[in-house]
């Protein structure tokens, strides 16, 4: 898989104000990738510089293999983004919209089916909901066929229906060769279609890493019942594993060193009678939650 954007020591000052400080990163053609991160991170300050939106910025931005300058805004060629709110004239009706903008006529039909939109595309934008502009926003981003598409917060004001067309739209484009870079604070949505995830805070990438590798760093925890649960906590405990009782239970994280294959066995011949044993694996949406907070103590630390 090809390389389509890198980001290497990108820092940005707004008057004193450190808001990027050295943000570094590559993304590979195809992958959906999650900007997540807390309020004031960074994250719109990142997709803007990646658009050639300031007129001035340090570090580099590379898209598809040209460096992308302060002010300038040749990437739009190939690059869909709906940043912030969308660019609306609320005069004009939404297919009046995908006329004015596209350069393609033969994929309008298909986007507005796809977010189901045909019931209010001939009404002037003026008369929308906060999710109808939205999605219209959306569908706007993602016409004439782009290689990069750029969403910052892109499920604020959808219905649950309206996020389901959206992962579909964003995953069919995806297997087509598509990249996304999507931010988002809603992560259950998100952890739904991201192949990679960037964590920003303060202005720094705390982690980069694909979401596959997110869920096997997580995959070390055990929970187990047995019929001494204090005991054989102490067990345990005194034989070097972490664990400790939570709810009733045994909560149990092995090392990387350590094994399910040697725990059972263990257990077993220091005479603790297993009753039950159950690997726990957490959602994505967990793992990022206390990513997040871990970063922000960090920072408070
Ligand atoms: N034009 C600007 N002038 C001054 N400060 C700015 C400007 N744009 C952003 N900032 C500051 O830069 C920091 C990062 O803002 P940014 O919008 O990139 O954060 P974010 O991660 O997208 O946050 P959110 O999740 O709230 O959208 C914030 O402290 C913000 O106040």
């Amino acid at each position: 898989m090809t390389q389509i954007l890198k980001v290497h020591n990108l820092s940005k000052k707004f008057g004193n104000k450190q808001v990027l400080d050295h943000v570094s990163f590559t993304i590979l053609r195809g992958k959906v990738v999650g900007l997540v991160g807390p309020n004031g991170a960074g994250k719109s300050t990142i997709m803007k510089a990646i658009l050639g939106l300031y007129p001035s910025f340090s570090g580099q931005v590379v898209f598809d293999g040209r460096s992308v300058k302060a002010h300038d805004q040749s990437v739009f060629r190939k690059v869909g983004f709906l940043i912030e709110k969308p660019a609306i004239y609320p005069f004009l009706t939404g297919l009046q919209h995908f006329q004015l903008y596209s350069s393609n006529k033969a994929d309008i039909q298909e986007v507005i089916d796809e977010l189901h939109m045909n019931h209010y595309i001939n009404r002037k934008a003026t008369h929308y909901s906060l999710g109808m502009k939205q999605k219209l926003g959306i569908a706007l981003a993602i016409i004439n066929q782009p290689e990069l598409v750029i969403l910052d917060e892109p499920m604020n004001g959808l219905d649950p229906q309206s996020n389901r067309d959206l992962r579909h739209l964003i995953m069919k484009r995806a297997k087509k060769g598509t990249t996304f870079i999507v931010s988002s604070h809603i992560l259950s949505e998100l952890a739904k279609i991201v192949d990679d995830v960037i964590l920003i805070n303060d202005g720094k990438v705390v982690l980069a890493t694909a979401i596959s590798e997110l869920r096997q760093a997580d995959n070390h925890d055990y929970i187990l019942q047995t019929r001494n649960n204090i005991e054989a906590k102490e067990i345990l405990v005194n034989n070097g594993y972490q664990a400790e009782i939570r709810n009733g239970q045994i909560s149990v994280t092995l090392s990387a060193s350590q094994g399910i294959v040697e725990l059972l066995p263990f257990l077993i011949n220091h005479g603790i009678a297993i009753t039950n044993i159950y690997h726990c694996q957490t959602d994505i949406e967990s793992i990022l939650v206390k990513m997040l907070d871990e970063s922000k103590s960090e920072v408070r630390a």
